[in-house]
């Protein structure tokens, strides 16, 4: 079974993440995983952080000449900002004195609302909130795109298929409606400031940053990710665990402030009738044709053919300029919430994150079926199901 993990800290000396259960022969190179986390640093509405602060990647293991060797791949992904938190984030005990009168080190006591801050002191005893936000961060997202991107590059060598995001909204935007992107238009989307795949829809979620920067707020908002080219039959419903829609759903649902995700039209399709909610199944010239895709391509928990369409929800940043009320744990006192710095929006980074978490999901989808130990045995079974599934489709 494909499995990952990360350990790390925000402000730690690096982020790892393993990834286990990859086939051996996936070309993948530090490049393409510093391409990928280049673009997660993306955006308008980030903060100073991501200016100043570089990612820096090591492959420690996995991978050789740049193709995978069936171990588990270990990629490092250092932070070039540790010398200034060398001493506070220090793993081995360090001197008291050195701690004196270090701005950084002083305990952060008003937890901030909406973040993890104070479930996570009462939960794990803490009386300062930095070593929860240190590893409630959305920094580790970094060490999820990392692993990411093996499984996206798998995905791409053995079906062809492309994990695609774009912005739909932020904060109140008007929400992109129209076809949904390829591949192709990645390069595009990324052009954008905010990700978004119109001129129309930018310009709206632009104008919200701009109102949100200027009233001291932060903004949500929703990404929608796409993957096309991938064969009928990825996940079950034979069990709710094996449904690549609870599957997708988890692991959206697990990046830092989704609260929302929808499958296909989601919601939407709540409000339809079911004459006009579902994908009509009509006769082509190569077999079966859908002219709709409402179910962004899931029925009954598996692939069917047809474009993955997920969308997740974020909300807000909970690092409010325009600070928050809450109360000081040490003196029990009103006060205002932890704030010196934060992005005012984080939804164009969250989509390249969403990419990760789903090219992740599909892939273990896809090894679970098809198996094997080398990217070659892999495509000779996908080959094989493919073949038997085409002899069954009608024509
Ligand atoms: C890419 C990304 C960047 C984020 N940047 C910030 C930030 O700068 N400041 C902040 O307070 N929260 C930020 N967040 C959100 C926090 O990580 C999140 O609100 C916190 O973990 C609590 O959310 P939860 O209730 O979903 O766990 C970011 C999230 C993502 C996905
Ligand atoms: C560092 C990253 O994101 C960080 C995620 C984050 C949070 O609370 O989630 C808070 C911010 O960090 P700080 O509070 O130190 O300014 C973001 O910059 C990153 O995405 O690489």
């Amino acid at each position: 079974m494909l499995r990952w993990i990360t350990a790390g800290e925000s402000h730690g000396p690096a982020l790892v993440a393993m990834l286990e259960g990859m086939v051996a022969g996936v070309e993948v190179t530090s490049s393409d995983i510093s391409e990928q986390l280049a673009r997660r640093r993306l955006g308008y509405g980030r903060g100073a952080r991501m200016k100043f602060e570089a990612d820096k990647v090591t492959i420690l293991g996995g991978v050789r000449h740049g193709h995978t060797l069936g171990g588990p791949v270990a990629i490092e992904i250092g932070n070039t900002e540790w010398p200034k938190w060398e001493t506070i984030m220090s793993a081995d005990p360090v001197d008291a004195e050195l701690l004196v009168g270090q701005a950084r080190n002083a305990p952060l006591t008003r937890p901030r609302p909406g973040h993890a801050d104070y479930s996570g002191m009462l939960k794990y005893g803490f009386d300062d909130a930095r070593p929860v936000l240190e590893r409630a961060s959305a920094r580790e997202t970094a060490a999820r795109v990392a692993a990411g991107t093996v499984a996206r590059n798998f995905l791409r060598q053995v079906f062809g298929a492309e994990v695609v995001s774009h912005v739909i909204s932020i904060g109140a935007s008007d929400p992109y409606v129209g076809a949904e992107p390829t591949g192709a238009d990645l390069a595009a989307i990324d052009a954008s400031p905010v990700r978004a795949f119109d001129k129309a829809a930018e310009e709206s979620m632009i104008a919200e940053i701009e109102a949100a920067k200027r009233d001291g707020d932060t903004l949500g908002g929703v990404v929608e990710v796409v993957v096309h080219g991938l064969p009928v039959g990825l996940g079950s419903f034979i069990s709710g665990a094996d449904r690549l829609d609870a599957r997708l759903a988890a692991a959206l649902m697990g990046i830092q402030a989704i609260k929302g995700v929808e499958v296909g039209d989601g919601f939407e399709t709540a409000r339809r009738r079911g004459s006009v909610a579902h994908d009509e199944i009509r006769p082509g010239p190569d077999g079966v044709l859908r002219s709709t895709n409402r179910a962004g391509g899931l029925e009954g928990g598996m692939t069917n053919g047809e474009a993955l369409r997920v969308r997740a929800a974020m909300k807000p940043i909970s690092t409010v300029p325009r600070a928050l009320a809450t109360v000081d744990m040490a003196s029990g006192e009103e006060a205002v919430a932890i704030h010196q710095r934060s992005d005012v929006c984080a939804v164009p980074a969250a989509g390249v994150v969403a990419e990760a978490m789903v090219a992740l999901v599909v892939a273990q989808a896809a090894l679970e079926k098809f198996g094997g130990d080398s990217i070659d045995e892999t495509r000779a079974n996908v080959r094989n199901y493919l073949e038997a599934v085409a002899a069954r489709v009608p024509r």
